[in-house]
């Protein structure tokens, strides 16, 4: 109440005089005011000087807005504070520093005048530098702010489906921040029309030359107030009917409201915890639901359709005719070395899914985008079949992304979407159209052809956006968490339909997930990264059995205590042994694959087992859920680990109950029972128990 008083006041301030025009209008002699010769000839001029004010400060404004939102450079606050000034300073002011800027004897003037003919003041050109020079800045602070907005990764899909720079302007850009470049333009527009106190200064006052409506005004004022007063309401009105139409879009930053952008639904930290299901069947079982509206998928011999129908000759899927002409038919094996943040090798068979998992931070980002060549905190040295495409630009290589929140183009139909990328090879549009309806349909989607990304369900754009990857036949597929963002129905038909036509894909696909489930069941391989370095790369069972660092065997539900090789089992953190079976030493059992890891045969630093060559042998004990039993008296008999401690969380899992234990002689320990052993014991959170583990329910796994 105590804020209302001022406001209402400062409401009524700033409406006070707009009334009095309106109050003092004579409404009978409008027409004739406004159409007497005098006020004819100054809207004409008008409309001329800003209109032209407006080209120019689009032709200006556009890219200065462009680099101001997406260029770093030294100076750049600087250049903003320069842009904003007109805003700030007094027009009058402003056109004094137009004149010795660009007038007869300013700094500019002569060499303009000699070499180009051109005299601003007085001219009905210096009208419009000057409502240029005061009307600019709105245009690129609209725009910037706009463009800031646009998240990158709609112009970096659009790369890595083959569009060029200029088209990725051209196409997903301007559209995407139309909105608010429209927004800027009509507030240049009606700054420039109102333009005087530059205008005046610099350039004069000769009607039918420079003198606009607003000088028009002026004069009128002293010999005519009635005409003035219609006048000033024209101008009012226009200035009106433009705020109105922006409705407040004008330093609201990016039209958020027309471009929707996908929930980003991380599913982190617990969802492979300990609550985590355990991995499921590599096939869906047949009685999914999607099963039965998915086509059936070609076997990898017979490529599908689309790609051999539709095949671009290679010079247009933008490979060099020399390279082009010695490039494998349709099978791309991957071989990546990675330098930087990003420290590893990579290489794949044609068809290879790679599965990439680690914390937060752990470089899958980092590592996606330096096989896109669009970070440049990692390089990387890319071979994908027999090309070499580490100095091709990222919309050169061949390498589709799909970004976690799918980045449809907003402004494109499903259909034009998926489009995208054969378009951007020069593919005819009726050709690329047919294609895209194609995947569409094999995915399920193609009845939704024509809609756009704001009206599909997270689920349905997710199998558009794999549709647009897939459609634009990329060497090698990177997929960001494609199922984040789905509830755990729609992600089991996703994950399905995204298994089948992998199945189908010739080239290489990572993806980056924090899902077990989706690692273990879409991979072929799991690739654990710790601080950009590959902490294990293995099939997804050797993942599963043994896990090389504690953070996957949780993700994978299992209990996962490091420590250090003791004749007698693991020493913890702590001080406490946690007695193992008589003790193979994990660092002389390697598995096949250990055997064969590229990290051990090089003994590259951060290698699985370059843990193995100091004194002191580090290991991880991974101890299954089912493994650990839970009782209300210390029991007596064989166990020989166990430990008093406290339950502190019960989740149900399935049909059974895990049971989180935290003690102060062990580790955090999660136990899984059934839900009758749980009312047997009268399990509580908060009750007291006991936690046995038997010795030979331990693996060791070198670290
Ligand atoms: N542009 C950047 N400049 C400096 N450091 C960065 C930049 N981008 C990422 N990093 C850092 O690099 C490391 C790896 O980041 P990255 O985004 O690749 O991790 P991530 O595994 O994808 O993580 P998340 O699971 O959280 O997405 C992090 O420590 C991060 O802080």
């Amino acid at each position: 109440m105590a804020l209302a008083l001022p406001a209402l006041l400062a409401v009524a301030f700033l409406l006070m005089p707009l009334v009095g025009i309106l109050a003092r209008t004579d409404w009978g002699d409008l027409g004739a005011h406004l159409s007497s010769p005098g006020v004819t000839q100054a809207l004409k001029l008008s409309l001329v000087v800003s209109f032209w004010a407006l080209g120019l400060s689009l032709l200006l404004g556009v890219p200065l807005a462009w680099l101001l939102a997406r260029v770093d450079f030294p100076g750049k606050v600087l250049v903003r504070s320069l842009v904003l000034l007109p805003m700030v300073l007094p027009p009058t002011v402003g056109g004094v520093a137009l004149l010795l800027g660009f007038g007869r004897r300013g700094l500019l003037g002569p060499w303009l005048e000699n070499t180009f003919g051109i005299t601003l003041p007085f001219h009905t050109s210096g009208a419009v530098v000057a409502a240029t020079f005061v009307a600019m800045p709105f245009l690129v602070i609209s725009l910037e702010g706009t463009l800031a907005g646009l998240r990158p990764s709609y112009e970096e899909t659009a790369a890595s489906l083959g569009a060029s720079p200029v088209r990725v302007f051209l196409t997903v850009t301007l559209p995407m921040v139309a909105p608010g470049l429209a927004a800027g333009a009509a507030l240049t527009w009606a700054r420039a029309l109102g333009e005087f106190g530059a205008t005046i200064t610099f350039a004069g006052n000769l009607p039918g030359t420079t003198q606009t409506l607003p000088l028009q005004v002026y004069l009128l004022l002293q010999d005519s107030p009635e005409a003035a007063t219609s006048v000033s309401l024209l101008l009012l009105a226009i200035a009106m009917a433009v705020l109105v139409g922006l409705r407040g879009r004008w330093m609201g930053g990016p039209d958020r409201g027309r471009v929707r952008g996908r929930g980003r639904v991380r599913v982190r930290g617990r969802a492979g915890g300990w609550g985590q299901r355990g991995p499921e069947p590599r096939t869906a079982p047949a009685s999914e639901p999607f099963a039965e509206a998915v086509p059936p998928t070609p076997s990898p011999a017979t490529p599908p359709a689309p790609e051999a129908a539709d095949a671009p000759a290679p010079e247009a899927a933008g490979l060099p005719a020399s390279e082009a002409a010695d490039a494998p038919a349709a099978s791309w094996p991957l071989h990546a070395d990675v330098t930087g943040f990003t420290h590893l090798t990579l290489d794949a068979e044609p068809g290879t899914t790679i599965a990439v998992v680690g914390e937060n931070g752990a470089g899958k980002t980092t590592l996606l985008r330096a096989l896109l060549g669009l970070t440049p905190r990692a390089r990387a040295e890319l071979r994908l079949g027999g090309l070499d495409v580490t100095a091709l630009a990222p919309h050169r290589r061949g390498v589709a992304w799909v970004p976690q929140d799918g980045a449809l183009f907003p402004h494109l139909s499903a259909l034009t979407n998926t489009a995208y990328g054969l378009r951007a090879r020069r593919v005819p549009r009726g050709e690329a159209r047919r294609a895209a309806q194609s995947w569409l349909d094999r995915l399920g989607v193609g009845h939704l052809a024509h809609r756009r990304p704001a009206q599909l369900s997270g689920g349905q754009a997710q199998r558009v956006a794999l549709a647009r990857a897939l459609a634009a036949r990329p060497r090698l597929l990177l997929l960001d968490e494609p199922l984040a963002a789905l509830d755990q129905t729609t992600r089991a038909h996703v994950r399905h339909t995204l298994r089948t036509h992998l199945d189908g894909f010739a080239g290489v696909c990572l993806i980056v997930t924090h899902d077990p489930v989706e690692a273990v069941s879409l991979a072929d391989r799991v690739l654990v990264l710790d601080d950009g370095r590959a902490l294990q790369d293995a099939p997804p069972a050797e993942v599963t059995r043994n896990p090389r660092s504690p953070w996957v065997a949780r993700m994978l539900g299992r209990n996962a205590w490091p420590g250090t090789v003791t004749p007698e089992g693991l020493l913890l953190q702590g001080g406490a042994t946690l007695i193992t079976a008589p003790v193979e030493d994990p660092y002389e059992t390697k598995s096949p694959y250990e055997a064969e890891d590229p990290y051990d045969r090089e003994g590259g630093e951060g290698g699985p087992a370059s843990g193995g060559s100091g004194p002191e042998k580090r290991a991880l004990a991974i101890i299954a859920p089912e493994a650990v039993a839970v009782h209300r008296e210390r029991p007596g008999g064989s166990p020989r680990n166990v430990w008093p401690g406290t339950v502190r969380e019960i989740t149900a899992l399935g049909s059974r109950l895990r049971v989180l234990v935290t003690s102060d002689r062990a580790p955090d320990l999660v136990a899984e029972i059934t839900p009758q052993a749980a009312v047997e014991l009268g399990l509580a959170e908060g009750a007291a128990v006991w936690t046995s583990v038997k010795a030979t329910e331990i693996t060791l796994v070198a670290l």
